[in-house]
């Protein structure tokens, strides 16, 4: 039978790495959750266990750390701690010829103390997570910015009727619902160097105001709409792509108690849910859409 190696990554997940910027007063810090995938020229490993090519994974993880001291600025941004630790294993390390490096930020904020921001005391946010993959192939480089686990809700302002009916249909339209959404949303840049925090709090502010704003059809209205604005606002974004879970509230029967439930009480389902996704793309890039391609797929499970 013939058999032939696909595609194989490999490398160390999820290395969780805080850099504290302790030269700096106040202190600052970035707390990331780091994972490498290489791949290259890997097939005597699968083929005959020649392990020669190997960069091991122990020594990936090692390069993480050593790179939130080295390149500390770099660091200070998960696109550039990604482009800075992608461009290295490829182009220091002889077999790899693609890096994918995934990073997830938990943000900080800094306590208030006697009425003052504190120098070196902070909260984690549970706000969102924030995310970056960069892939560097030693030619092409994908940065992708993205945030994930940002929950956001709305009490009115959000209608969804006129649908296709068909036998199993029980649903009933609704000319006023509750909203919520917990929103992962992915974003492909085409230019490489930027103050990527400005860029990320730009692109959350936009979709958060579109969200906030947006009188609602259809929770796929609001995606585009979120889409679209994110593009007009920062033309760079070659695409933008939506997962949303449609967070269902139904509004409780209190009929058995006598009493009157005008959208006032929920019962907040955790599942099923509906899932919206979606790819948002600016036309002045379509032509690179193999690119994206390459930069958002996913390889192995991530
Ligand atoms: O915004 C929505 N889109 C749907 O496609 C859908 N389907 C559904 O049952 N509820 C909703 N809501």
């Amino acid at each position: 039978m013939a058999v032939s190696l696909g595609h194989n990554q490999y490398g160390k997940a999820e290395t969780r790495v805080v850099r504290v910027y302790r030269d700096s007063d106040p202190h600052e810090i970035v707390d990331y959750n780091v994972s490498v995938a290489l791949s290259g020229d890997f097939e005597d490993i699968h083929h005959t266990g020649d392990n020669a090519n190997c960069l091991t994974t122990d020594a990936t993880k090692n390069t993480v750390n050593a790179f939130a001291k080295e390149h500390g600025e770099a660091a200070r941004q998960p696109e550039s701690f990604g482009i800075a630790l992608a461009k290295h294993f490829v182009d220091d390390t002889a077999p790899v010829s693609r890096a994918r490096i995934k990073i997830e930020m938990y943000p900080w904020n800094r306590l208030q103390h006697d009425g003052t921001p504190h120098p070196h005391a902070f909260a984690r946010s549970g706000e969102f997570v924030r995310t970056a993959t960069v892939t560097y192939d030693g030619e092409n480089l994908y940065v992708v910015s993205g945030v994930k686990d940002y929950t956001v809700l709305k009490t009115t302002d959000s209608e969804f009727h006129g649908f296709l009916t068909d036998r199993y249909t029980t649903l009933q339209p609704t000319t006023d619902r509750v909203m919520a959404t917990s929103v992962t949303g992915q974003w492909l840049h085409t230019d490489t160097e930027q103050d990527w925090s400005k860029s990320f709090d730009q692109v959350v502010a936009t979709m958060s105001s579109v969200f906030a704003g947006h009188h609602s059809l259809a929770l796929q209205q609001t995606m585009y709409a979120m889409g679209e604005a994110i593009i007009t606002e920062q033309p760079e974004i070659g695409e933008v792509r939506f997962s949303l879970p449609n967070k269902h509230h139904f509004v409780v029967d209190l009929s058995p108690f006598g009493l009157e439930n005008d959208n006032e009480v929920f019962y907040a389902a955790d599942r099923a849910y509906g899932l919206i996704e979606g790819t948002i793309r600016n036309d002045a890039f379509l032509d690179r859409a193999p690119a994206a391609g390459a930069a958002f797929d996913p390889g192995q499970g991530w």
